[in-house]
C-alpha cells in the first residue's frame, strides 16, 4: 500500500476545490468527521475558533496572475516545502522547545512543515497509566500533565485551552478504562495519541512566544487533518511494527493540503508524527518510533527539498555511542545502507522511513539538535567516487534478543516441499524472519524480538511433525554495513576477530542485500565483538 503516486504536484495542483469560509474548527469537531468532511478541509486548519482561510490556496498556483515574485524563488519557481521532524528526545521541555523553534525560525526561508513526536518519555507515560489504569483502576497523569505544565511555564504562558481540553480528555478516557478495568487495542492507540496531540500544540507555542512580528505564526495540525490515513487495525502503539500502512491516498491528501504553502508561505504547520486515522475515523499509530515514517510520507507527497530527522545526537555514529563511547559520526549514507542499518538495529531512522523519502527521491538528513551547527549525517540515493572510496564499512549495528529456530528435516520430502512446509507454518503464525540460511534438510533462521507476540513454542509443535527443531533464545545479530564490493575483505577480518575471540558465530548472512552481512552469534558475546570488530574498522 505504501508507496508514492507518480504524478503528484503539476496535476493536482491544477484541481480546483470550492472556496471555502470556515470557523470554529476545533479538535472536538475534527474527531467526529467524517472521510468526506476531512477530504474537504481547506489546508490551513489548527487555529481554534477563528477563521483560518477565506479562500481555497489552490486558486494560486503558480501560473495564475495573482501570483507575487515574493512566492516565487530565484530561479522564479514556486518554492520547494522542507520537511523538519524533532523526536521526543528533542523536545523534552520548555527550553528545548525554544531550542527547536530557533532551528525552525532559521530554516523560515525554505518553508518548513515541521513534524513532531510526544514530548520526552511522554508516550512511555501513556501507555504505563493504560496499564496501571487496567491493572489496579487507579488514575494518574501527575507526571504527563506537569511535563506540558512545566513546559508552558518556562515559556511564560499558560497552558492553551485545547491543551488543557486535551488532558481532561484523557484523564475522563483513562478513567473510563479503569472503571472497566479492560482496554481494547483501539483505545491504548487513542490513548498514546494524546502525546503528539500535546506536543503539537506545546511546540507551535514555543514558535509563537519566539518568533518576531514578521515571522508567519505556527499552527498545531493532527495528521488525520492534512489527510494522513492508515488501513484499519489497532495495536501497533507500543509495537516495533505497525499493523497498519499508510493510504496511497494520503499523499494526494497532504500534497492538497500542504503543497499551497509552496506558493504562498502563511504559516508554519506543526503536524503530529506517529498517528493518524484510518478511513472509519478511528485512530491508528505507527509503531514504535513512527514519526520517522509520518515525516517521510509528507516530504514525499510535497516532494519536499529535504526531510530532516532532528535527534539528540549528531546524525548516524558508527555504532551505538552509548554502547560503544568510541562511536564517530557517519557523514553520509546511501537510503540502502540507512535502510539496512535501521532494520538491523540502529535506532537512528524508522526502518520503514527510509522507502517513501528513497522512492520518491527526497534526500534526507539526520540532524542533532543540540548541535545544529553540526552537518550530521545526509542520506542520499548515490554515493559519489570519493565517497565510496573513503569507506569500506558504513556502521555496524545489533539486536539482542533473538530467538534462532534450528529445522533438521527428519522425513524424505525433498528440498522445495520442506521448505515450503516450514514457511507455511511462519505464515500461519504470522512470524516474520529476519535471517535465513538453509541446506538440503536443515534450515536455520532468526525471529526478530519485536515479534514476542509469536507462539514460538506452537511453530515448534507444528514442525516437530516433520524435523528436529531446536530453539535457541539469547542469540544476538550483528550486523556490518559494507558494499558487496568489499564484504570478502570485511568477512576475513570479521572471521580473524571472531576466532580471536573464540566466538561461536552460529550463522552467517550474506548478499540477500547488497550492503549488509549479518553474523548470529551466543548473546552474551555480542558486546566484546562489537568492541572489537569496531576498533578493527573505524580505530579505538
Ligand atoms: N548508530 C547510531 N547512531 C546514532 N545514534 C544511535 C545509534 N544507535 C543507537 N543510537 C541511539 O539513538 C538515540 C536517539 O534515538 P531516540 O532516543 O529514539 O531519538 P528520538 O527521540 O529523537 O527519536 C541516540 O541518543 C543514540 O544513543
Ligand atoms: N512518540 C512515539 C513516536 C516517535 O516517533 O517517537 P520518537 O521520535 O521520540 O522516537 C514513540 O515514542 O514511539
Amino acid at each position: 500500500m505504501l508507496g508514492v503516486p507518480a504524478e503528484l504536484g503539476a496535476n493536482a495542483a491544477h484541481q480546483s476545490s470550492p472556496v471555502m469560509t470556515y470557523s470554529n474548527v476545533n479538535d472536538n469537531d475534527m474527531e467526529t468527521l467524517n472521510l468526506e468532511e476531512i477530504s474537504e478541509l481547506p489546508p490551513m486548519l489548527g487555529r481554534e475558533h477563528r477563521p483560518v482561510a477565506q479562500t481555497s490556496p489552490w486558486l494560486h498556483t503558480p501560473d495564475t496572475p495573482t501570483d507575487t515574485p515574493r512566492n516565487l524563488n530565484a530561479e522564479n519557481k514556486p518554492h520547494q516545502l522542507l520537511v523538519m521532524k524533532f523526536g521526543g528526545t528533542s523536545v523534552g521541555g520548555g527550553e528545548q522547545l525554544l531550542r527547536c523553534a530557533g532551528i525552525v525560525r532559521k530554516a523560515l526561508p525554505d518553508r518548513p512543515i515541521v513534524v513532531v513526536s510526544a514530548m520526552g518519555k511522554t508516550t512511555n507515560a501513556l501507555l504505563n497509566a493504560a496499564k496501571t489504569a487496567v491493572e489496579t483502576g487507579e488514575v494518574d497523569i501527575t507526571a504527563i500533565r506537569s511535563t506540558h505544565e512545566l513546559a508552558m511555564k518556562h515559556l511564560g504562558i499558560d497552558m492553551p485551552p485545547t491543551m488543557v481540553e486535551l488532558l481532561n480528555e484523557l484523564e475522563r478516557l483513562l478513567n473510563g478504562v479503569a472503571l472497566l478495568k479492560e482496554i481494547s487495542t483501539q483505545t491504548r492507540d487513542r490513548i498514546v495519541s494524546f502525546g503528539e496531540r500535546l506536543s503539537v500544540r506545546a511546540f507551535a507555542a514555543a514558535f509563537n512566544v519566539a518568533k518576531n512580528k514578521e515571522e508567519a505564526e505556527a499552527q498545531a495540525v493532527d495528521a488525520w487533518q492534512i489527510g494522513m490515513r492508515t488501513t484499519s487495525g489497532s495495536g501497533s502503539a507500543d509495537s516495533a511494527f505497525s499493523s497498519v500502512e499508510i493510504l496511497e491516498e494520503s499523499f494526494s491528501a497532504i500534497m492538497h493540503h500542504l503543497g499551497p504553502l509552496k506558493q504562498n508561505y502563511s504559516y508554519v504547520p506543526i503536524v503530529t508524527g506517529y498517528i493518524a486515522k484510518d478511513s472509519k475515523g478511528i485512530i491508528t499509530t505507527l509503531g514504535r518510533d513512527g514519526s520517522d515514517l509520518t515525516a517521510t510520507v509528507i516530504g514525499a507527497a510535497v516532494k519536499a527539498s529535504e526531510v530532516q530527522i532532528w535527534k539528540d545526537v549528531s546524525g548516524v555514529q558508527t555504532t551505538d555511542p552509548r554502547v560503544i563511547s568510541s562511536a564517530k559520526p557517519v557523514r553520509v549514507l546511501t537510503f540502502e545502507e540507512a535502510a539496512e542499518l535501521s532494520t538491523f538495529g540502529s535506532k537512528v531512522v524508522h526502518p520503514a522511513a527510509v522507502l517513501p523519502a528513497w522512492q520518491a527521491g527526497v534526500p534526507m538528513s539526520v540532524r542533532n539538535s543540540m548541535a545544529p551547527e553540526d552537518p550530521g549525517t545526509r542520506i542520499v540515493p548515490k554515493l559519489s567516487s570519493t565517497e565510496t572510496k573513503e569507506r569500506r564499512v558504513a556502521a555496524i549495528s545489533s539486536k539482542s534478543n533473538i530467538t534462532m529456530i534450528v529445522i533438521k528435516s527428519s522425513r524424505m520430502l525433498g528440498q522445495h516441499g520442506f521448505l515450503a512446509h516450514v514457511f507455511s507454518v511462519f505464515n500461519k503464525y504470522a512470524a516474520s524472519v529476519d535471517v535465513i540460511a538453509t541446506s538440503e534438510v536443515t534450515v536455520s533462521l532468526t525471529l526478530d524480538e519485536g515479534y514476542k507476540h509469536v507462539d514460538v513454542p506452537a511453530i515448534e509443535r507444528e514442525l516437530q511433525e516433520v524435523a528436529k527443531v531446536s530453539v535457541l533464545h539469547d542469540v544476538a545479530m550483528l550486523t556490518l554495513i559494507v558494499p558487496k564490493s568489499d564484504s570478502v575483505s570485511v568477512l576475513r577480518e570479521a572471521f580473524t576477530v571472531f576466532e580471536e575471540l573464540k566466538i561461536q558465530v552460529e550463522m552467517v548472512s550474506h548478499g540477500a542485500s547488497n550492503v549488509n552481512v549479518t553474523f548470529v552469534l551466543p548473546g552474551d558475546q555480542l558486546l566484546t565483538a562489537s568492541k572489537k570488530l569496531h576498533d578493527v574498522f573505524f580505530g579505538p
